[in-house]
């Protein structure tokens, strides 16, 4: 028997309270794996209709244009997602306490938002979790990091564990570090997504046509993430076996060094991560203002 059968998460209800691309990309990921019918999921937000219309076409999750309430999904769930921008996590855990009670769970996939934050908001016994996802959850590639609060069970913890690990590979870390996997796998897509539009866009200008540009570079980039994975050797040293002395490679790299590339991305990462908790600092001023 599988993890996530033992869990028994294909009889549980999920509410995600925020229906954007996160909430998205993990209930894609969990309907395309087969986890749990979509009929046992519901999709919640705050007034785009449209969006819930087009969710619930699209996967077949539970939505409130079928005239039910936010109020009726969330006193139902066994377990309720958090996935709203970290702006409006103050106002929507407001709207949420009279509906939770301490047998739900709590999972927030909000970037900075703290579990004392949460807990602060909806009462400090609740069994919370702190994720932080990443969108390659669609197809079962994700990367979360995961930390919990004391009152989760372990039953609990089996059960987020199973769902993020059905959905990509997941890292339990303490909340501390929680910045440091936002600024690492969290944004880490986004960093990668803009590598590979200047790798297209270069590819353009020296004459290759969209399509083979686009075809080279995805390629290229999945290879080498490949090549890390499978032959477990370090990037540093796949890198080196690319480059032939006062070849092609090295002529780019040197490039790349003048221009400082490995400075500036470590100082993004590093940039995301302090973000996330001027993101946190924020929520927690509007908390106790
Ligand atoms: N996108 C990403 O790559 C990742 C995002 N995250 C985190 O996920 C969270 C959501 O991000 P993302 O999916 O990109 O955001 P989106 O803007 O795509 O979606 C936000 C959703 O929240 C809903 N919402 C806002 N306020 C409320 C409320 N009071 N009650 C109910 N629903 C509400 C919005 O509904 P409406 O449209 O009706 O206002 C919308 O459906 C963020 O906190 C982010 O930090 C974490 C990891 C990766
Ligand atoms: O950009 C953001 O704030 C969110 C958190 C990590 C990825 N997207």
């Amino acid at each position: 028997m599988s993890l996530l059968t033992q869990t028994g998460i294909a009889s549980l209800q999920l509410s995600f309270y925020g229906a954007g691309s996160m909430a998205e990309a993990i209930v894609r990921g969990l309907i395309n794996e087969k986890l749990i019918a979509p009929n046992r999921i519901s999709m919640l937000n705050r007034h785009n209709k449209e969006r819930l219309s087009e969710l619930h076409e699209r996967y077949g999750v539970q939505t409130v244009i079928q005239g039910s309430s936010n109020e009726a999904y969330l006193r139902e769930a066994d377990i309720i997602f958090l996935a709203m921008k970290p702006k409006d996590a103050a106002a929507a855990l407001a709207e949420i306490k009279p509906y939770v009670s301490q047998k739900q769970l709590i999972i927030s996939v909000i970037a900075g938002l703290s579990i004392s934050s949460i807990g602060q908001m909806i009462g400090e016994q609740a069994a919370i979790v702190r994720s932080m996802p990443n969108t390659s959850s669609t197809i079962g590639l994700g990367a979360t990091g995961i930390s919990y609060s004391e009152s989760v069970t372990p039953q609990q913890r089996l059960l987020t564990e199973a769902i993020f690990s059905s959905i990509g590979i997941n890292a339990i870390v303490d909340e501390s570090l929680q910045q440091a996997v936002t600024g690492v796998s969290g944004s880490g897509p986004a960093y990668v997504y803009h590598f590979m539009e200047s790798m297209i866009e270069a590819a353009s200008q020296l004459g290759l046509s969209q399509e083979a540009a686009k075809e080279l570079v995805v390629q290229t980039v999945l290879g080498a993430a490949e090549m890390v994975r499978s032959t477990g050797e370090e990037p540093a040293e796949l890198r080196r076996k690319v480059t032939s002395p006062n070849g092609t490679t090295q002529a780019a790299l040197e490039l790349m060094a003048e221009r400082h590339f490995s400075e500036t991305i470590i100082k993004a990462v590093h940039r995301s991560a302090e973000r996330a908790g001027e993101l946190g600092a924020a929520i927690e001023r509007s908390i106790t203002e």
